[in-house]
């Protein structure tokens, strides 16, 4: 069976969601969300000059103040103009870092992950045809994709700490 999820207010499956309020660090700053991690990531500098980098970090301490994840998705939007070139080609990776940062801090949710064991993860968005599912189906399901693979990893981060067992194991769990 495979488990679906799309909403961050479904139970228990929403915390999937780059939506539910589960913080992530992006270096110094404190993020609310990893969706807000995610968009701000746009603005992360390659080869830009000292006035553009300037710039990027304002909009990016914008976007991290954003009260919730859609104010974040739509000031991203907002600047198009000042995302990193090589946004297209990273932006599965920064979708990565933003979910194992999430599911690695959060115990709670790191258990809910785990518990889904080897079923596939579906992002059953309807709008959403390269993260999600898309209305029919035909979507690439790249956010499901990205949580199985994060749960693979801290499934053997799991196997190996119980192997010590000891204070870490007790804290991980
Ligand atoms: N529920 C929902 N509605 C949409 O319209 C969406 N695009 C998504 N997908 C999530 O939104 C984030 C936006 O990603 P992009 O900046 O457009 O690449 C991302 O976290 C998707 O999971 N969900």
């Amino acid at each position: 069976m495979n488990i679906y999820f799309c909403d961050a207010s479904e139970n228990p499956y929403g915390c999937f969601s780059n939506s539910a309020f589960y913080g992530v660090r992006l270096d110094i700053f404190q993020c609310r969300t990893s969706e807000h991690y995610f968009q701000a990531q746009k603005f992360e500098g390659n080869s830009l000059t000292e006035r553009e980098a300037k710039r990027n970090n304002l909009l990016l301490k914008e976007i991290l103040a954003a009260k919730t994840p859609e104010v974040a998705i739509a000031l991203a939007e907002n600047y198009r103009q000042f995302w990193r070139s090589d946004w297209e080609e990273v932006k599965d990776q920064m979708m990565y870092q933003a979910v194992f940062k999430k599911f690695d801090w959060h115990r709670d949710i790191r258990k809910i992950l785990l518990s889904t064991g080897k079923k596939a993860i579906i992002y059953n968005s309807p709008s959403d045809y390269y993260w999600g599912f898309g209305e029919d189906g035909t979507g690439d399901n790249k956010l499901g994709e990205i949580l199985m693979s994060v749960r693979d990893i801290l499934q053997k981060k799991t196997d190996r700490l119980k192997n010590h067992s000891g204070a870490s194991y007790r804290w991980w769990l």
